[in-house]
């Protein structure tokens, strides 16, 4: 089929609305990133690099905010600290040997040179005092586990960002890592007894996966973490002509009704297998 064949007509694709940033999750486990600055804003990007598994040159001289002397205490071998100011152009340390740069100073010109530096080296660089400076700008996150969630507002109003990422952690189910948790090692079982990369496989693979998560709700999928569950689901669903299974079809929940009014009890009465297979008169056979 020709390219012109296939496509659909222009109007349904979105028009293209420049002026956006690319939003990524970075992988940094033991890159070697330099920080340079000690203070509040250091200590921030400080705590997502250590969380992304990163080693971190910090060059700053005394007194590091404390947060950053207590991290030296507990990280000590994630993190290289030189007591001393960083110089730019003629500092012994190059920007070369680090695959990330940032910079967090009270030092509009040396944060421009050291942005440069790092440009010629085709290194990003965010710069946290010019903003036209930066390659990348942080935002506010959350993070839960697996689950991270970062709010940009393009450099225009971080603390309306910080608001945004607030009502987020409102919002979000109380057990949704444990959700991931479950649908993952749903995936790596399905991936077991499906194996292969691509083609047909894969496409029924992604399909029976988005079905099953269409079908079971955000509060229920932690229960994919039980083996006798994911056992099921996959003879029952999967190896029976892909056939998606909901928490219905294994008695594991009555209704939405039940999963507001008793879904406080569920972790003291060890899980919905045990609340829905009680309600309903239903043994489920997992735990
Ligand atoms: C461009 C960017 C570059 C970058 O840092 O990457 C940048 C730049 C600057 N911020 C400044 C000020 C403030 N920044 C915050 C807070 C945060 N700033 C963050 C990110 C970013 N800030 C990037 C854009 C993010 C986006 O697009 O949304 C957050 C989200 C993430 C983080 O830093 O980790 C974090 C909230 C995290 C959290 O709460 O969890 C607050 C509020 C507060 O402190 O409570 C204030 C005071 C209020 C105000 O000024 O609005 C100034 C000084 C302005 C001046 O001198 O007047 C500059 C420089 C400038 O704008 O020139
Ligand atoms: N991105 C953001 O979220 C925000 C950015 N900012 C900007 O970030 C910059 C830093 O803010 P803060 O951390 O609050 O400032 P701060 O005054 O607490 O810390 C500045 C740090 O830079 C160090 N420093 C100064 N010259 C240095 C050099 N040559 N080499 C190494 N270290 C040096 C100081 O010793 C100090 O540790 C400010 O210029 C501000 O404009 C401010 C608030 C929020």
């Amino acid at each position: 089929m020709g390219i012109a064949e296939a496509a659909p007509p222009p109007e349904e694709y979105p028009p293209i609305v420049k002026g956006a940033s690319l939003l990524i999750a970075y992988q940094l486990k033991n890159r070697r990133v330099l920080l340079i600055g000690g203070g509040v804003v250091a200590s921030g990007r400080l705590f997502f690099l250590l969380e992304s598994g990163a080693h971190v040159t910090i060059v700053a001289p005394s007194p590091l905010e404390p947060s950053i002397a207590h991290r030296l205490t507990t990280n000590a071998d994630d993190i290289t600290w030189h007591d001393r100011d960083y110089t730019g152009r003629s500092d012994p340390i190059i920007v070369d040997d680090f695959v990330m740069v940032l910079t967090a100073i009270d030092n509009n010109p040396l944060s421009r040179e050291v942005c440069y530096m790092a440009r010629e080296k085709h290194i990003p660089v965010n710069v946290a005092d010019v903003p036209p400076e930066c390659d990348f700008y942080f935002g506010a996150q959350l993070r839960r586990g697996p689950l991270q969630v970062m709010v940009s507002t393009q450099g225009q109003g971080p603390k309306i960002g910080a608001m945004v990422r607030d009502r987020v952690i409102a919002a979000l189910p109380e057990n949704v890592e444990e959700a991931i948790a479950g649908v993952g090692e749903l995936r790596g079982e399905l991936r077991k007894r499906a194996p292969g990369v691509g083609g047909e496989l894969g496409q029924q693979r992604m399909a029976w996966m988005i079905g099953m998560c269409d079908s079971w709700s955000l509060d229920l999928m932690g229960d994919f973490r039980s083996e006798a569950l994911r056992n099921r689901v996959l003879e029952e669903g999967w190896e029976k002509g892909k056939k998606v299974v909901g928490p219905n079809d294994v008695g594991q929940c009555p209704s939405l009704w039940a999963e507001r009014v008793i879904g406080e009890y569920c972790s003291r009465l060890g899980g919905w297998a045990t609340v829905c297979g009680f309600l309903g008169g239903i043994t489920v056979g997992y735990s």
